[in-house]
Parts: structure tokens; C-alpha cells; sequence
């Protein structure tokens, strides 16, 4: 039988993109998720899928043994800052305490090879707006210190057990596979490039810009943008790292190019041809008013190439992936 790569949240945006970036690559993925927010139709047909927690040792136990599991990428995960606020226990349980569920099976399965979903919300808000990975972490909200305590668990199970991790922190992910077989999903999105696509399409009103007296240049929040794909893609360049006998590494996850939401408004229009309507609001609370990647130890480590490292195309793919959902959703509708 194959050994299979496990994906945690492969129903999940980044996560049905890596699922992609596995097969390409001509590995044989299984996808563990609990739908809490992912869909079961960004699975592909064909990878077997196993709907549970990452918190459920026993699933995992049994996943490990059948699909004779070799490593994993784990992105399950709570994601959202403002419920983070709200909601502080419960992203601790899952980003914290299901981890280490997930990372103790690893050790009882005798999978050595771990790559996680980390952020760039670990270095909270720095006094200068780049950041390299030895930067200091000061997460300003529970979803960046849940992450961050989730990094340094899996860093101490590492030490002592033997375990391989690859941290890869995520800037401002976005966009959509190029090929259409893939893209975000989730509905009630906050992201700013997927709302001002939506905003495009007339599928919401307006973009709200939250925050125009920032110290940038046009006052507006300036953020290191990625495609999706290349991330997927680093993602698998981790695993070939680590299946090589390569050892831990903490990388970021960007372009090391900042982007200011006014920017991203005129690619939205660029891309489009239409206007997004949007006001002025007041700063969002929690955000930083810069965050740029250093992004070099990420090439030098894991040999990643980015090939999409441009706002219009990264504007571009998400504009066509909400185009589409937007016509399927009114066909569903029309049949209904
Ligand atoms: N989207 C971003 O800009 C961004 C930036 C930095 C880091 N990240 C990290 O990337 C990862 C993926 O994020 P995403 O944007 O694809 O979000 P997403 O919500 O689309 O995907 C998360 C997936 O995990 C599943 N899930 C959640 N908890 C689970 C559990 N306990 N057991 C099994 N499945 C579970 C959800 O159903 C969902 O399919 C997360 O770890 C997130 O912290 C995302
Ligand atoms: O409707 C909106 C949405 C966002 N923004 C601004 O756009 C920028 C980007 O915001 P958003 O797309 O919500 O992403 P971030 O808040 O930067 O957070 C993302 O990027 C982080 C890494 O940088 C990850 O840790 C988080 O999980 C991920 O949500 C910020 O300046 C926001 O204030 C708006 O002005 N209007």
C-alpha cells in the first residue's frame, strides 16, 4: 500500500491548494478535517478523506496505521483574530492542545516529519515593519500567541523525540490555483483582497478601508501579499527537505514586498474593469500598520522559486476563482 502524506485542514483553503501542490508533485496525499469551516468538495475526487479532529487520538492512531502515514502537513487550525479575542479558549484547545494531540501520535507512529502552519501574527507589531525570523515574537492577540506557543511545543517535542518540523510563517496569503481547480471558499470572508473581489462582482456593497492615518506612505495598512500556490509549493519543497533528512527550520512565508490596501483596491479595479466601492473607516483593532516579509532563508533553505510574486496576477487569479463561484452559486439558485 502507498504511503500517504496527511494533510490537517486539506479542506480548508491553503490546504486544498497544497493537496494540489502534493499530487502534482506526485505524492499521494490523505486529507484528516472536521468541516468545522472547510469544505468536503475542495477534496479532489480520489484522496481518500477522513472527517474527524486532529484532537482524536484514536482516529489518528487508526489514520496513521491504514494510509501508512509518512509525514504531515498540519494546517487544521482556528484562524479568525476577532474571535480569537472573543473566543480565547477555544483557539487555544484547537491550535494549542490539539496540536499536541497531534504531535504525540506522531511520536507514538513513529512519523517523524511535521511541517505547520505558522503566521506571521507570532511577531505581533514590530517597530520596523520588515521582519526577518529572529525578529522577536510579541503576538498581540490569542490567535498569534496560540500559534506561537503551538511552534515552540512542537520545537521542544522535536528536541526530545525526534521529531522534524518545518515552520513555515504565513504572510497575507491569497488568490487562487491558476487553473481553476481550486480557490477560498469560506463564506463571511474578512481577508481584504477576497472582500474586495466580492465588492467587485457586487456581491457586497463596498470595501470598508480600515485605517487611513497609518505611518505609510498613503496611510493605509501595507501587508506582503503571497500566492497561494507558491505557498502550497513551499510547502512540498518542506517535505522533500525533511524526507532528505534535512533538520527543523523557521521560515517566512512572503515575498518581502509590501502592498498598501489602496493598492490593492486599484488592482482589484485594474483586473476587473469596474470600480470597488469603498469608505474610510476607523483603524481595525489589532492590526499592525506594517508587516513585511524578509523572505530570503525560505529560497536559500528549501530552494523555493515563487512564480506568481505579483499583485496583479495574485489580484487576478481571485478575481476569476470569484467569478466562477459566483456564477455557480446563481445556478444553484436557478435550479433550486
Ligand atoms: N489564510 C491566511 O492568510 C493565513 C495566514 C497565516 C497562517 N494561516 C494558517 O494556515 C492554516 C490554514 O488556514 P486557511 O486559511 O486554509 O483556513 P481554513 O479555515 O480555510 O482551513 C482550516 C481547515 O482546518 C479544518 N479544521 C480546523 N480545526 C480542525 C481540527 N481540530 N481537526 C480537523 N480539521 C480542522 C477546517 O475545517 C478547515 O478545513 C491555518 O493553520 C492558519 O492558521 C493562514
Ligand atoms: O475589509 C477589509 C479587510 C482588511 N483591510 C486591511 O487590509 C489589510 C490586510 O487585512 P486582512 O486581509 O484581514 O489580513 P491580516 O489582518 O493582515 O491577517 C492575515 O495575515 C496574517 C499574516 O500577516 C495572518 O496571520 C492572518 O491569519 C491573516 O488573516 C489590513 O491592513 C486590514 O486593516 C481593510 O482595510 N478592509
Amino acid at each position: 500500500m502507498t504511503a500517504r502524506v496527511l494533510v490537517t485542514g486539506g479542506a480548508g483553503y491553503i490546504g486544498s491548494h497544497a493537496v494540489l501542490a502534493l499530487l502534482d508533485a506526485g505524492i499521494a496525499p490523505v486529507v484528516l478535517d472536521d468541516l468545522s469551516t472547510g469544505l468536503r468538495e475542495a477534496v479532489p475526487p480520489g484522496v481518500p478523506f477522513v472527517q474527524g479532529s486532529t484532537g482524536d487520538a484514536a482516529l489518528l492512531a487508526g489514520l496513521f496505521r491504514r494510509h501508512r502515514v509518512s509525514a504531515v502537513l498540519h494546517f487544521a487550525a482556528s484562524l479568525v483574530v476577532p474571535e480569537s479575542v472573543a473566543r480565547p479558549l477555544d483557539y487555544w484547545r484547537n491550535n494549542v492542545a490539539n496540536t499536541l494531540v497531534l504531535a504525540q501520535a506522531c511520536v507514538e507512529a513513529g512519523v517523524r516529519r511535521l511541517v505547520f502552519s505558522s503566521t506571521a501574527a507570532v511577531y505581533g507589531s514590530p517597530p520596523s515593519p520588515l521582519v526577518d525570523e529572529d525578529a522577536p515574537c510579541a503576538p498581540i492577540n490569542p490567535y498569534g500567541a496560540s500559534k506561537l506557543a503551538a511552534e515552540r511545543a512542537l520545537a521542544d517535542a522535536a528536541a526530545a523525540h525526534g521529531l522534524s518540523v518545518v515552520a513555515l510563517r504565513y504572510f497575507n496569503v491569497a488568490g487562487a490555483d491558476p487553473a481553476g481547480r481550486a480557490g477560498q471558499r469560506r463564506p463571511g470572508a474578512t481577508h481584504l483582497i477576497k472582500v474586495a473581489c466580492e465588492a467587485a462582482l457586487g456581491k457586497r456593497p463596498a470595501v470598508e478601508v480600515f485605517g487611513t492615518d497609518y505611518p505609510t506612505p498613503d496611510g493605509t495598512g501595507v501587508r506582503d501579499y503571497i500566492h497561494v500556490t507558491d505557498l502550497a509549493r513551499a510547502h512540498v519543497e518542506a517535505l522533500r527537505h525533511l524526507m532528505m533528512g534535512g533538520g527543523p527550520l523557521t521560515l517566512n512565508c512572503g515575498y518581502g514586498r509590501g502592498h498598501s490596501v489602496l493598492e490593492v483596491l486599484r488592482a482589484v479595479e485594474r483586473a476587473s474593469g469596474r470600480p470597488v466601492p469603498a469608505h474610510f473607516a476607523p483603524r481595525r483593532p489589532g492590526d499592525p500598520p506594517a508587516l513585511i516579509a524578509r523572505a530570503d532563508r525560505a529560497r536559500e533553505a528549501l530552494g523555493w522559486r515563487p512564480a506568481f510574486d505579483d499583485l496583479d496576477r495574485i489580484v487576478a487569479s481571485a478575481l476569476t476563482w470569484e467569478g466562477r463561484e459566483a456564477a455557480t452559486q446563481q445556478r444553484q439558485l436557478l435550479q433550486a
